[in-house]
């Protein structure tokens, strides 16, 4: 048996308590804890007075591996995210070879489990090779060992309507979500950043708000249709609120994710021309990310998504136009969250728990994630001191990757401490190596 026990740790952000985990649970809360706690636990009285939550789900995050691990590994990206926060993540399915057969899958769960920083969840592809012609496996990959429940071209749009119609109607027969990236590629061919007074003084080519909108339009109206789930990745326009806000009105069952840097950062930032600052969706105007700062607080948008997307230095070590398209993400989510949200009252620590943790865990229908933080859930938890201020250093960052767009940023907010299915994850704010060190690592 394994115990430790956080005593005056603030659940949620409100009276400090303690809280006594005994193997993969949570135990005790309360005056009970101590009285509980047996006599060899592991007492961590660093951690008095820090704010409490379940541990983070992150719905959208590129792992690489298979394929890309010159820019990351699910060792490395999962180190990472547990350094965040995160006790899940779901990993994207835009791999080489894609995750669009259980072979796949399988293969990333496995490297998940051997890894252990969090829960891996394979998100499986929509279609074939991400081609956007053939359906993919989805059964066989929902009944596999990955049981997925989230199936994404991620990185493309199902641009055909036939083939998201479908996708939408088989995912139904397995409770799964269809998570789509929406761009029109015929409006955003060659596209360089957002399209709008920047775009034209900079004379680099527009990815019109248009070519989101458009696509979220349908899709929710696709969704009505056969009446399926349907996840929206990345919104970035007040547009595309304004849909999602309108298709919930009338009980579409749709869900919205934002990112943290669609929060934060505007299309201004091109003019320093580093590629940094060229993702997909493209960063947009301030008002566009006023709208996103307030559908993410009445709830419009459900979750925040890092959309974590490491890529190798020369990637981004070039022009703009040479530049691929990603940032990275998992370790200053929460740190922008509280940032944007929570410093400006915005939102409570129970909201960060609903956005960063709870609804990505029923989205992607996981039942020992984004629970409660009560008696007999489980013990995924992470600790978060939010009046540390530290300034971003790429090179100190986790990730495998540098392509962070907040290098010398100053932000709040340290996660101290991760439990993983009450085994400490992240202590001290340092990864704790649970075996020798990966030759991968
Ligand atoms: N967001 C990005 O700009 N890039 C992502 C793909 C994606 O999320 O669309 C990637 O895989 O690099
Ligand atoms: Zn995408
Ligand atoms: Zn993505």
């Amino acid at each position: 048996m394994t115990a430790h026990l956080l005593p005056g740790v603030r659940p949620y952000g409100e009276d400090p308590t303690d809280v006594l985990v005994i193997d993969e649970t949570i135990a005790a809360i309360g005056p009970d804890a101590v009285a509980q706690a047996p006599t060899d636990t592991h007492r961590h009285d660093d951690l008095a007075g820090l704010v409490l939550l379940p541990g983070l789900v992150d719905i959208h995050t590129h792992l690489r591996q298979p394929g890309g691990e010159s820019a990351e590994t699910v060792y490395t990206g999962t180190r990472a995210a547990a350094v965040g926060g995160y006790t899940a993540v779901f990993a994207m399915a835009n791999t080489t070879p894609v995750q669009d057969n259980a072979g796949v899958v399988e293969q990333v769960l496995r490297l998940g489990n051997e890894a252990g920083w969090v829960d891996v969840h394979p998100v499986g592809a929509v279609s074939e090779g991400l081609k956007g012609e053939h359906l993919s496996q989805m059964g066989a990959m929902a009944h596999s060992a990955a049981r997925v429940r989230v199936f994404s071209d991620d990185g493309k749009c199902v641009s055909d309507p036939v083939l998201m119609r479908r996708a939408l109607e088989y995912a139904k027969s397995f409770d799964g979500v269809i998570a789509q990236h929406s761009q029109d590629p015929r409006l955003t061919e060659g596209s360089q950043m957002h399209e709008g007074r920047v775009s034209a003084e900079l004379g680099l080519a527009g990815w019109p708000a248009v070519a989101e909108e458009s696509i979220i339009a349908r899709d929710v109206l696709l969704a009505g249709h056969v009446g399926s789930r349907l996840h929206v990745c990345h919104l970035s326009t007040a547009g595309s609120v304004e849909i999602i806000r309108w298709a919930k009105a009338r009980g579409i069952d749709v869900t919205a994710e934002a990112t943290p840097h669609h929060l934060l950062l505007t299309d201004e930032k091109a003019r320093t021309y580093s590629p940094l600052y060229k993702v997909n969706p493209p960063l947009r105007t301030a008002e566009d990310v006023e709208a996103v700062r307030a559908a993410l607080a009445d709830g419009t948008i459900d979750v925040v998504g890092t959309d974590h997307a490491p890529h190798p230095r020369e990637s981004k070590d070039c022009e703009w136009q040479a530049g691929a398209f990603g940032m990275t993400g998992l370790e200053t989510a929460l740190p922008i969250i509280i940032a944007t949200m929570v410093e400006p009252g915005r939102m409570t620590w129970r909201d960060v728990a609903r956005v960063l943790s709870e609804t990505p865990a029923r989205i992607g229908r996981l039942h020992d994630q984004g629970r409660p933080l009560a008696v007999g859930e489980p013990g995924n938890l992470t600790v978060v001191d939010p009046s540390v201020r530290r300034v971003v250093d790429p090179d100190a960052q986790w990730t495998r990757s540098n392509n962070t767009p907040y290098a010398g940023m100053e932000l709040p907010g340290q996660v101290m401490a991760t439990f993983l299915h009450g085994r400490p994850t992240v202590l001290a704010g340092r990864p704790v190596e649970q075996t020798e060190p990966k030759e991968h690592a």
